[in-house]
């Protein structure tokens, strides 16, 4: 078995968490929520989508000028009006995310791959023109070959981007396979990869465990786990796994992470099991 020697938290509560149904956090709660995500050690956090209108750019900046002690960045498109919000809002590092599998190429957007490469070049030659740093997200990888994934990863590489994200958008991933995809990937991926999970058959803590046993150093989560669908890894799951399990601290104080995740559930009417139920308004 591979030993496990870092892994590093990405938290996405509030990009991916709230793509969850029912869930629209407050500025003042997205602003107080990523506030206690830092104080817990987490250093990436996603805040959100700045293209999705006038209230999240509101929120965001907030966040961007508290100055976290974290890295704070931002989702886009590959396209310019998206990078445009993000820049609006003071962000100096942006995910761009494009798609990666036939499925979301042809059936979903009804492109090319050379168009969604295309448009990944101009969004990242735009963003660092502004002086960003950049990670790129391959959605729906798990749908995607190996070939098609790493393909994508030398083509952001050259263009610069720092880190790359593989994304099990459909949660179609169980431990067994993500093993053996990561381990394979990681060895030929140029760039780090990001492991984001989703967990639509109950799998996406484990996955993740799995991801970062095969040589994955980053852990895309959400406090609670909440997210799109069945949601995605919890981050005090995952903190706590690595800790108790491989005895890697990942930098988070797992106390707090249990707090956030149970603050994060309360605020969106969940009960997390197992941990107590939280009465009363959080971040109060
Ligand atoms: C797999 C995921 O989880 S992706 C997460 C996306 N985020 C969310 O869903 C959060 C909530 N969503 C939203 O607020 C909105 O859907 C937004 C802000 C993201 C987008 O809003 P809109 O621009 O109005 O959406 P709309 O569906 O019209 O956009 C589709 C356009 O985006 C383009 N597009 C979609 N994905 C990408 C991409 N990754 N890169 C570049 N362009 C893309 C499509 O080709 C289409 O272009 P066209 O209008 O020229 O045909
Ligand atoms: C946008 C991406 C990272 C996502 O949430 C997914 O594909 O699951």
């Amino acid at each position: 078995m591979q030993e496990l020697k870092q892994a590093v938290i990405v938290d996405t509560t509030l990009r991916d968490g709230e793509q969850a149904a029912g869930i629209a956090f407050t500025a003042q709660e997205k602003l107080a929520i990523a506030t206690a995500l830092a104080q817990a050690g987490v250093t990436w956090i996603e805040a959100g989508t700045p293209a999705m209108g006038r209230e999240e750019v509101e929120a965001l900046r907030l966040i961007v000028n508290a100055r976290l002690k974290a890295i704070v960045f931002a989702w886009n498109r590959a396209c310019r009006g998206d990078i445009e919000a993000s820049l609006a809002c003071g962000f100096e590092f942006l995910h761009i995310s494009v798609p990666v599998s036939d499925l979301h190429i042809y059936q979903k957007l009804k492109k090319s791959r050379e168009w969604v490469y295309q448009q990944l070049k101009e969004a990242v030659l735009f963003a660092q023109s502004h002086g960003c740093y950049i990670s790129v997200g391959a959605e729906d990888a798990s749908r995607a070959t190996p070939k098609q994934f790493l393909e994508l990863a030398e083509y952001s590489a050259r263009l610069g981007a720092v880190r790359i994200r593989y994304a099990d958008t459909i949660g179609r991933l169980d431990p067994f396979s993500t093993s053996s995809i990561m381990k394979y990937l990681a060895r030929y991926c140029p760039l780090p990869i990001e492991f984001h999970a989703h967990n639509d058959l109950g799998l996406a803590t484990a996955n993740t465990l799995a991801a970062m046993q095969s040589g994955v150093v980053f852990a895309s989560v959400t406090a609670a786990g909440i997210g799109e669908r069945a949601g995605n890894a919890a981050l005090e799951e995952v903190a706590a796994a690595m800790k108790e399990i491989y005895g890697i601290s990942s930098g988070i104080d797992i106390a707090a992470a249990k707090k956030i995740g149970c603050q994060v559930a309360a605020l969106c009417g969940r009960n997390i099991f197992p941990y107590k139920p939280v009465i009363g308004t959080a971040f109060s």
